[in-house]
């Protein structure tokens, strides 16, 4: 970590300094000083073309980005996680993703062992699982092939292949399909089981730690769920557990040999390309499985070698530093025009929030500005008729990146054209906005002008992608995995561990220990009343 305190050194101070100068600074006066502007802030790698000329920013403003980006030794840690280093300190852990992508003969050393034959060990036993289930040499216990994978984790071992399956609809096998349990509310495993026939349907348990409560608690019921239409037997057949705990997979009844591992440098959220992604596999089919890796690994190799000023994540994350920090923004929608891509809004909720969540730095000193974004979103068009009012008029300035792809998934091109149409509108709308004296020009009476005024000067990025494949997928995600890394260095914190998830599963604990007459935990007087409540509605 750089050793110069984040807010007093100079390239934090230039950027404060600077920020000053944009007080009157409209983008319709950047478009008129630049009309090659688009030219020059545009960027492209890996097939995704990053027009950020739509933001409230100047070359020298980028330049201080990067001076800042520099002096927290960016480049340097950016090497030391694709070298293996610790870089996870709190949990003494390297950050290793980028060797799960790793082409065959690669060399990824973390603790002086070169993972790749492992990574690749286990993806040819997925690939071997996955070819038996889909030529039905694989088969439930009754001898029926395997229809209906259910995919039981949560967080990093959920959002991630869920996400995944909606994204590659197109790419999807036909012969199989997917479901997923991660709710510990006993809701979501029946409404998915309920029309499922036990006889063909396997259960991948995933869970890095083997230990999580919710992923468990549905583990067990679906481990009922068989056995009672089944038998006892049934369940080597239609369980295999995805997992770094080989200990609790086998205390599960589960054979180890349907074991899918994985390693400790491998973050939950940055779990999707790992063994965490057998379900995904098991969906789209090996080959396509392969490709989203190879979407992955070029954008590992862009992040790793491209200059600062061409490298897309680091030009996203410093954007988001630039609005974050020196603007007040608290949150960043994410705004994909792609029914397919629905689920990469909450995919990337956890990847920025569990990572960048923060509030001490590596030396374990609290923050002095604002870490993380709030990250949300949904895709367009759906959200034009919800909270897009709020983004063009409201009070806030809320940064957006709109995703958006070329070719088109669905049969209709015209409805395509439609969609796509849309976004670039959006962006402009945003962008320029409509002046009061646009609209008297068009007549609209004065009462009504400053209802229907748009300020503009609202910042947006638009990624236009040639069409959504598994390789893309695998880059965008990838884009945005080292976009948080870069703003997590900026901060100097930790963006790999997730302590702050610990505490609410303690006491939860604690609470069903007590709900269960076992213990009477002394808790606030809010904290009781809602328990004795609670009880006494439920009769006890
Ligand atoms: O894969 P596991 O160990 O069940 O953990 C699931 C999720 O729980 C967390 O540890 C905390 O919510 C996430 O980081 C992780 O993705």
């Amino acid at each position: 970590m750089s050793a110069a305190p984040l807010t007093t050194s100079p390239a934090w101070q230039h950027l404060q300094a600077h920020r000053k100068s944009w007080e009157d600074v409209t983008l319709r006066q950047l478009f008129r000083e630049d009309p090659h502007r688009a030219g020059h802030f545009s960027a492209e790698a890996c097939g995704i073309y990053l027009d950020y000329s739509k933001h409230l920013l100047r070359r020298e403003t980028l330049n201080l980005l990067f001076d800042l980006a520099r002096s927290r030794d960016l480049e340097a840690r950016r090497d030391a996680m694709f070298a293996g280093e610790k870089i996870n300190h709190t949990e003494g852990r390297a950050a290793f993703h980028a060797a799960l992508r790793a082409p065959q003969g690669t060399v990824m050393r973390t603790g002086g062992v070169d993972v790749v034959p492992e990574v690749h060990q286990v993806l040819e036993q997925m690939a071997r699982f996955t070819r038996a289930i889909h030529e039905q040499s694989w088969r439930g216990a009754t001898g029926q092939p395997i229809r209906q994978i259910v995919n039981i984790g949560i967080g990093g071992s959920y959002l991630g292949p869920e996400m995944a399956w909606k994204a590659l609809r197109a790419y999807r096998h036909t012969d199989v399909h997917l479901h997923f349990v991660a709710n510990v509310d006993g809701a979501t495993l029946s409404d998915v089981t309920a029309h499922l026939d036990p006889a063909e349907t396997l259960f991948i348990i995933s869970s890095k730690t083997f230990t999580t409560l919710e992923t468990m608690t549905n583990a067990h019921a679906a481990r009922h769920w068989i056995t009672a239409a089944l038998g006892e037997d049934a369940v080597s057949r239609h369980f295999v557990a995805v997992s770094t705990n080989a200990e609790a997979v086998k205390a599960f009844g589960m054979d180890t040999e349907h074991m899918f591992g994985f390693w400790d440098w491998v973050g939950g959220r940055y779990s999707m390309d790992s063994a965490i992604g057998l379900s995904t596999m098991l969906g789209v089919g090996v080959q396509h499985f392969q490709e989203m890796l190879a979407g992955f690994h070029a954008m590992d190799m862009h992040f790793q070698n491209a200059p600062l000023e061409q490298n897309l994540p680091v030009l996203l994350g410093l954007i988001s530093i630039w609005y974050n920090n020196f603007w007040g923004a608290q949150t960043q929608a994410i705004l994909p025009y792609a029914y397919d891509l629905a689920r990469f809004p909450a995919y990337l909720q956890q990847l920025q929030m569990e990572s960048n969540g923060k509030s001490v730095n590596e030396a374990g000193q609290l923050l002095s500005v604002d870490s993380g974004p709030i990250i949300w979103g949904e895709p367009g068009t759906d959200g034009q008729h919800s909270f897009y009012q709020l983004i063009h008029q409201g009070t806030r300035l809320i940064p957006c990146d709109f995703i958006g792809f070329c070719h088109p998934l669905s049969a209709s091109a015209e409805q395509h054209e439609l969609l796509m149409a849309n976004l670039i509108a959006q962006a402009e709308a945003l962008a320029f906005g409509k002046t009061a004296e646009e609209l008297r020009a068009e007549d609209v009476s004065e009462a009504q002008v400053p209802f229907r005024t748009f300020a503009g000067n609202r910042p947006s990025s638009v990624l236009l992608v040639d069409a959504l494949s598994p390789h893309s997928l695998g880059t965008l995600v990838a884009l945005y995995e080292h976009s948080v890394f870069t703003q997590g260095i900026i901060w100097g914190i930790d963006s790999f561990d997730q302590w702050g998830v610990e505490l609410g599963k303690v006491l939860a604990q604690r609470i069903v220990s007590d709900m269960q007459g076992q213990t009477r935990h002394p808790h606030d007087g809010s904290t009781s009343t809602l328990l004795e409540r609670y009880l006494r509605r439920r009769g006890h």
